[in-house]
């Protein structure tokens, strides 16, 4: 038998001579690209890939022809990739997508719920030259943005306790509209009541359907009847206008404030770290030198593994995913739209190669938006 250090030698060897193989491939793809661009021709040709798969690989023992098919994908995937980044290159106008500078000042500044809510609050952290206003319901938010009588909507998506506000993402889809902003805030629940109430005269807790389970363990271990409301300062609002003592709120300590309540009990949240992220919406695509995040929703072929090599996709450009979550396609059972955000700004090359990409390649997609997070 040969020693183990002697038969790494000829590991090294062969690895070598794949390398040089594979600058090789590599180099006639650049060749295909050139040749692709000026001809206007599509990168992607399936028939040309499983052509190859299954004439590279005839005759070869089954468990080896597996890997070895694995190998050559991931070869030609690479290929792929190389080719859009260099047509990109040679013809930017092919990106297909297009945002803007910069986000004209807005004026009108639109939320749900009445004052005191943590969306109001949002909304004045992320436009403080703005006088925020409010509509009842957040289909109404995104009919404003979209019919012009508001510049910007600023609605929550998501809670570090609670997840995702799949509502806000069904809308965004529905309303054509972008996420241009994220502000992310602590939130910090308090019990308010009537003035004059007792913890254990409260009997029953109203707030809104998100704020309730991030306040789970506190309403199981007090008994409380939980009743959902369309907003955390319409809660507080309701207490005040029934002025009955077994009704509390689960509401920010501002609203509790705004409508005359005593805060009984204070940061109930199960979780001390609670935050929600807000995004301000609008009806232009943005992009700023600042942006850190891109989001994008889009869907997949019905066929196995597309999820995952759009994802390997991301990550073979050298970009991070950071969130994932899907929502069902309303018009075709079983199907789903999959949003992703992950890193970059949309001026980077790997990003905007990447886009174009998954442009070419997908049924559908949409680059819903590009924002900031700070501290980066
Ligand atoms: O033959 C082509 O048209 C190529 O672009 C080359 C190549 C490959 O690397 O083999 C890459 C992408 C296509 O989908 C098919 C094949």
């Amino acid at each position: 038998m040969r020693e183990l250090s002697e038969i790494r030698q000829d590991i090294n060897r062969v690895d070598s001579a794949i390398r040089e193989l594979f600058l090789l491939r590599m180099s006639l793809a650049l060749e295909v690209a050139k040749t692709k661009a000026q001809s206007d021709d599509k990168i992607y040709k399936p028939d040309r890939e499983a052509e190859i798969v299954e004439k590279r690989s005839a005759g070869m023992e089954e468990e080896l022809q597996l890997k070895y098919v694995s190998l050559l994908q991931s070869m030609i995937r690479a290929s792929r990739e190389y080719q859009y980044s260099e047509i990109l290159r040679q013809t930017p106008e092919k990106f297909p997508f297009y945002p803007a500078e910069t986000l004209a000042k807005p004026k009108t500044v639109f939320y749900q719920g009445v004052p005191g809510a943590y969306q109001e609050l949002a909304a004045r952290a992320l436009f403080p030259s703005c006088e925020p206003q409010n509509v009842p319901t957040w289909e109404q938010v995104f009919q404003s943005v979209r019919d012009g009588k508001a510049d910007i909507g600023v609605v929550p998506v998501e809670n570090t306790t609670a997840g995702t506000v799949s509502e806000v993402y069904d809308l965004l889809l529905d309303y054509d509209l972008y996420i241009n902003r994220s502000y992310i805030k602590k939130i910090s629940h308090c019990l308010a009541a009537v003035p004059g109430t007792k913890l254990e005269d409260v009997k029953r807790v109203c707030s809104h359907p998100h704020a309730l389970p991030q306040c789970h363990s506190f309403i199981s271990e007090h008994d409380l009847e939980a009743i959902e409301v369309a907003n955390t300062a319409i809660a507080a609002q309701n207490v005040q206008k029934k002025g009955d003592k077994s009704l509390a709120a689960i509401c920010s300590q501002e609203a509790a404030v705004r409508y005359g309540l005593d805060i009984l009990a204070e940061g109930i949240n199960d979780m001390q770290h609670n935050e929600t992220r807000f995004i301000a919406v609008s009806k232009t695509l943005t992009c700023q030198p600042e942006d850190n995040r891109i989001e994008i929703a889009f869907h997949i072929p019905n066929a196995s593994g597309t999820l995952i090599t759009v994802l390997d996709t991301i990550a073979h450009y050298g970009i991070d995913m950071t969130e994932i979550h899907s929502r069902p396609l309303k018009d075709s059972p079983w199907c789903y739209v999959f949003y992703v955000d992950f890193t970059g700004n949309m001026r980077d090359h790997a990003v905007q190669s990447l886009l174009y990409q998954l442009h070419e390649e997908l049924p559908y997609i949409k680059v819903i938006g590009s924002y900031c997070v700070p501290n980066e």
